[in-house]
């Protein structure tokens, strides 16, 4: 599914990841590695986010090569989201489904699913945190992702909406939507059935099965 190689991300002089060669098959992948190791890094250089030297493919697709189809089947919500605080969640929905092609309804069933569709035509100004985060994550699952990034999806929000987020991320990859994930929190493994896991350390990410 997706293939790393020579990869290297600098910031300035700082090298923050180097990898040689990765390939992760299509599953429910859980990144775990100290604070500052590089996750964040890593999943905004598939997101598309950073420049990088080196090759990052999905299937066929290159990113820098074709990066308008290939950032079209990659999702991301960020661990700590931002948005303008006079846009609402109606607008967010709008943008990312003409963005993403996809479905309004369908988005709309997610923020209900999360608790959070009764302030859907408010200004992300009138937010708490948990309530941005929400409706980060539904952003996340709007069009027809192959892969779907999710840093920190579990912190910030209450115990029944991370019961709902876990849902959707299975309900998506039994339709075959790969996932890559990183969490500090511990995670049930009745909740989400981890593939396996990536390792980052020393600037690098290896799979816990090498
Ligand atoms: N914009 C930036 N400019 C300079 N250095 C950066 C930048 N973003 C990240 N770094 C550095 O790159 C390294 C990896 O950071 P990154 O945010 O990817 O780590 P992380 O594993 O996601 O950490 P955490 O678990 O704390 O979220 C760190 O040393 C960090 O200081």
């Amino acid at each position: 599914m997706l293939r790393l190689t020579n990869v290297q991300k600098y910031y300035g002089g700082f090298l923050a990841i180097d990898i040689p060669s990765l390939f992760i098959e299509e599953g429910l992948w859980w990144v775990q590695g100290e604070n500052g190791s590089g996750k964040t890094t890593f999943l905004k250089m598939i997101a598309g986010l950073h420049p990088f030297n080196g090759t990052i493919s999905l299937n066929n697709l290159t990113i820098t090569k074709q990066r308008q189809q290939f950032v079209k089947l990659v999702n991301y919500a960020e661990a700590e989201p931002l948005y303008p605080s006079f846009l609402t969640a109606r607008d967010l929905v709008e943008l990312y489904c003409q963005t993403k092609g996809g479905d309004i309804l369908f988005a709309q069933e997610l923020l209900k699913q999360l608790h959070v569709f009764d302030a859907y035509t408010q200004s992300i100004g009138t937010y708490s945190s948990g309530m941005i985060k929400k409706v980060s994550l539904a952003l996340a699952f709007i069009g027809q992702p192959k892969i779907i990034l999710l840093d920190e999806p579990l912190i910030t929000i209450d115990a029944s909406a991370v019961n709902a987020i876990c849902t959707m991320i299975n309900d998506s990859y039994k339709k075959g939507v790969s996932f890559i994930i990183t969490s500090h929190q511990a995670v049930r493994s009745e909740q989400l059935g981890f593939t396996g896991k990536l390792l980052v350390e020393n600037r690098t990410i290896h799979k816990n099965s090498e």
